[in-house]
Protein backbone atom coordinates (compact mmCIF):
# COMPACT_ATOMS: atom_id res chain seq x y z
CA UNK A 1 0.00 0.00 0.00
CA UNK A 2 1.49 3.64 -0.88
CA UNK A 3 0.73 6.25 1.31
CA UNK A 4 1.24 9.92 0.79
CA UNK A 5 4.93 11.24 1.31
CA UNK A 6 5.13 14.73 0.62
CA UNK A 7 3.31 16.86 3.54
CA UNK A 8 1.45 18.38 0.44
CA UNK A 9 0.03 15.71 -1.14
CA UNK A 10 -3.86 14.94 -0.44
CA UNK A 11 -4.90 11.95 1.98
CA UNK A 12 -9.02 11.61 0.29
CA UNK A 13 -11.73 11.05 2.29
CA UNK A 14 -15.45 10.54 1.70
CA UNK A 15 -18.22 9.94 3.18
CA UNK A 16 -19.79 6.98 1.83
CA UNK A 17 -23.35 7.45 3.39
CA UNK A 18 -24.41 10.11 0.74
CA UNK A 19 -26.28 10.01 -2.76
CA UNK A 20 -27.77 13.00 -4.90
CA UNK A 21 -31.04 13.44 -5.12
CA UNK A 22 -32.60 14.68 -8.65
CA UNK A 23 -35.27 17.01 -8.76
CA UNK A 24 -35.65 18.63 -5.18
CA UNK A 25 -37.44 22.25 -4.87
CA UNK A 26 -33.09 23.12 -5.14
CA UNK A 27 -32.23 21.22 -7.78
CA UNK A 28 -29.91 18.38 -7.35
CA UNK A 29 -28.55 17.45 -3.68
CA UNK A 30 -26.84 15.51 -1.65
CA UNK A 31 -28.78 13.18 1.12
CA UNK A 32 -27.33 11.01 3.98
CA UNK A 33 -28.64 7.15 3.28
CA UNK A 34 -27.50 6.39 6.66
CA UNK A 35 -27.47 8.64 10.07
CA UNK A 36 -23.78 10.38 9.79
CA UNK A 37 -22.14 11.70 13.23
CA UNK A 38 -20.79 14.89 14.16
CA UNK A 39 -17.39 15.72 13.29
CA UNK A 40 -17.96 13.08 10.42
CA UNK A 41 -15.35 14.65 7.17
CA UNK A 42 -18.12 14.37 4.20
CA UNK A 43 -15.09 15.17 1.64
CA UNK A 44 -12.14 16.38 0.96
CA UNK A 45 -12.47 18.63 -2.77
CA UNK A 46 -9.70 19.97 -4.59
CA UNK A 47 -10.60 23.06 -6.11
CA UNK A 48 -9.12 25.15 -9.42
CA UNK A 49 -8.21 28.73 -8.56
CA UNK A 50 -9.77 30.92 -11.60
CA UNK A 51 -7.68 34.11 -12.51
CA UNK A 52 -9.51 36.94 -12.12
CA UNK A 53 -9.91 38.46 -15.31
CA UNK A 54 -10.33 34.93 -16.57
CA UNK A 55 -13.43 34.93 -13.99
CA UNK A 56 -14.86 38.65 -15.34
CA UNK A 57 -14.67 38.26 -18.83
CA UNK A 58 -16.28 34.33 -19.13
CA UNK A 59 -16.42 32.55 -16.48
CA UNK A 60 -19.37 35.24 -14.78
CA UNK A 61 -21.37 34.95 -17.86
CA UNK A 62 -22.02 31.05 -17.51
CA UNK A 63 -24.23 28.56 -15.75
CA UNK A 64 -20.46 28.16 -13.73
CA UNK A 65 -21.15 31.10 -11.93
CA UNK A 66 -23.43 29.26 -9.80
CA UNK A 67 -20.63 26.80 -8.74
CA UNK A 68 -17.87 29.37 -7.95
CA UNK A 69 -16.75 30.05 -4.42
CA UNK A 70 -14.96 33.09 -3.32
CA UNK A 71 -11.14 32.42 -2.96
CA UNK A 72 -8.10 34.65 -1.01
CA UNK A 73 -5.37 35.18 -3.02
CA UNK A 74 -2.42 37.17 -2.83
CA UNK A 75 -1.06 38.26 -6.37
CA UNK A 76 2.43 38.98 -7.91
CA UNK A 77 2.87 42.37 -5.80
CA UNK A 78 1.85 40.78 -2.34
CA UNK A 79 -1.76 42.60 -2.81
CA UNK A 80 -4.48 40.59 -1.42
CA UNK A 81 -7.28 39.74 -3.48
CA UNK A 82 -10.18 37.73 -4.05
CA UNK A 83 -10.25 35.33 -6.75
CA UNK A 84 -13.02 32.60 -7.84
CA UNK A 85 -12.62 28.67 -7.53
CA UNK A 86 -14.36 25.66 -8.92
CA UNK A 87 -14.41 22.92 -6.50
CA UNK A 88 -14.27 19.55 -7.98
CA UNK A 89 -15.82 16.41 -6.22
CA UNK A 90 -19.18 16.48 -4.39
CA UNK A 91 -18.26 20.21 -3.28
CA UNK A 92 -20.26 21.72 -6.11
CA UNK A 93 -23.23 19.39 -5.46
CA UNK A 94 -24.28 21.16 -1.65
CA UNK A 95 -27.01 23.60 -1.89
CA UNK A 96 -27.67 26.58 0.74
CA UNK A 97 -29.56 26.55 3.58
CA UNK A 98 -29.96 29.10 5.78
CA UNK A 99 -31.80 27.90 8.57
CA UNK A 100 -30.74 23.81 8.77
CA UNK A 101 -27.17 24.27 7.92
CA UNK A 102 -25.70 20.77 9.03
CA UNK A 103 -22.15 20.86 6.73
CA UNK A 104 -19.34 23.28 7.15
CA UNK A 105 -16.55 23.63 5.23
CA UNK A 106 -12.46 24.26 5.62
CA UNK A 107 -10.33 26.42 3.12
CA UNK A 108 -6.89 25.01 2.46
CA UNK A 109 -5.20 27.46 0.73
CA UNK A 110 -2.01 26.10 0.62
CA UNK A 111 -2.98 22.66 -0.93
CA UNK A 112 -5.98 23.55 -2.95
CA UNK A 113 -8.31 22.14 -1.18
CA UNK A 114 -12.02 22.31 1.31
CA UNK A 115 -12.16 20.14 3.64
CA UNK A 116 -16.30 19.30 4.26
CA UNK A 117 -17.28 17.84 7.69
CA UNK A 118 -20.97 17.36 9.27
CA UNK A 119 -21.90 19.94 11.77
CA UNK A 120 -23.96 17.91 13.49
CA UNK A 121 -25.20 14.23 13.78
CA UNK A 122 -27.47 14.24 10.40
CA UNK A 123 -30.71 11.84 10.32
CA UNK A 124 -30.91 9.80 7.83
CA UNK A 125 -33.04 11.15 4.54
CA UNK A 126 -31.84 14.76 5.73
CA UNK A 127 -29.91 16.89 3.18
CA UNK A 128 -26.14 18.17 3.89
CA UNK A 129 -26.37 22.13 3.69
CA UNK A 130 -23.88 24.46 3.58
CA UNK A 131 -24.33 28.03 3.99
CA UNK A 132 -23.50 30.21 0.81
CA UNK A 133 -23.75 33.46 3.03
CA UNK A 134 -26.57 36.04 2.77
CA UNK A 135 -25.96 37.51 -0.63
CA UNK A 136 -28.30 34.98 -2.56
CA UNK A 137 -28.51 35.18 -6.53
CA UNK A 138 -31.61 33.03 -6.16
CA UNK A 139 -34.83 32.50 -4.75
CA UNK A 140 -34.20 30.53 -1.03
CA UNK A 141 -36.25 27.53 -1.65
CA UNK A 142 -35.85 27.02 2.62
CA UNK A 143 -36.44 30.49 3.34
CA UNK A 144 -38.79 30.85 6.53
CA UNK A 145 -42.39 31.69 5.74
CA UNK A 146 -43.50 35.00 6.97
CA UNK A 147 -46.98 34.67 8.65
CA UNK A 148 -50.10 36.68 7.27
CA UNK A 149 -50.38 40.46 8.83
CA UNK A 150 -53.23 39.35 10.50
CA UNK A 151 -51.75 35.97 12.14
CA UNK A 152 -49.07 38.77 12.91
CA UNK A 153 -50.94 40.97 15.19
CA UNK A 154 -52.56 38.26 16.81
CA UNK A 155 -49.17 36.63 17.76
CA UNK A 156 -48.00 40.04 18.87
CA UNK A 157 -51.57 40.71 20.66
CA UNK A 158 -50.78 37.45 22.44
CA UNK A 159 -47.20 38.47 23.89
CA UNK A 160 -48.72 41.50 25.46
CA UNK A 161 -51.37 40.01 26.83
CA UNK A 162 -51.11 36.43 28.09
C1 LIG B 1 -23.57 24.91 -6.18
S1 LIG B 1 -25.07 24.63 -6.98
C2 LIG B 1 -25.75 23.33 -6.00
C3 LIG B 1 -26.19 22.14 -6.85
C4 LIG B 1 -27.40 22.42 -7.71
N1 LIG B 1 -28.61 22.29 -6.90
C5 LIG B 1 -27.45 21.52 -8.92
O1 LIG B 1 -28.49 20.90 -9.17
O2 LIG B 1 -26.46 21.46 -9.65
C6 LIG B 1 -25.92 26.11 -6.53
C7 LIG B 1 -27.30 26.24 -7.11
O3 LIG B 1 -28.22 25.35 -6.45
C8 LIG B 1 -29.46 26.00 -6.23
N2 LIG B 1 -29.70 26.15 -4.77
C9 LIG B 1 -28.81 25.95 -3.78
N3 LIG B 1 -29.37 26.19 -2.58
C10 LIG B 1 -30.65 26.58 -2.81
C11 LIG B 1 -31.74 27.01 -1.97
N4 LIG B 1 -31.64 27.10 -0.65
N5 LIG B 1 -32.91 27.34 -2.59
C12 LIG B 1 -33.05 27.26 -3.92
N6 LIG B 1 -32.07 26.88 -4.77
C13 LIG B 1 -30.87 26.53 -4.22
C14 LIG B 1 -29.37 27.35 -6.90
O4 LIG B 1 -29.86 27.21 -8.22
C15 LIG B 1 -27.89 27.62 -6.91
O5 LIG B 1 -27.48 28.52 -7.93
Amino acid sequence: MATPSNKLDIPLQRCPDLYIKVCTPKGRGVYATKTIPAKTVIDVCPVLVLGVEENKSHIEHTSLFHYTYNWPITDFDGNKQVAQAVILGLGSMFNHSTQDQNVVWERDPERLIITYRALRDIPVGEELCISYGSHLTFKDADAPVAPPPEEELEMFNQIQFD
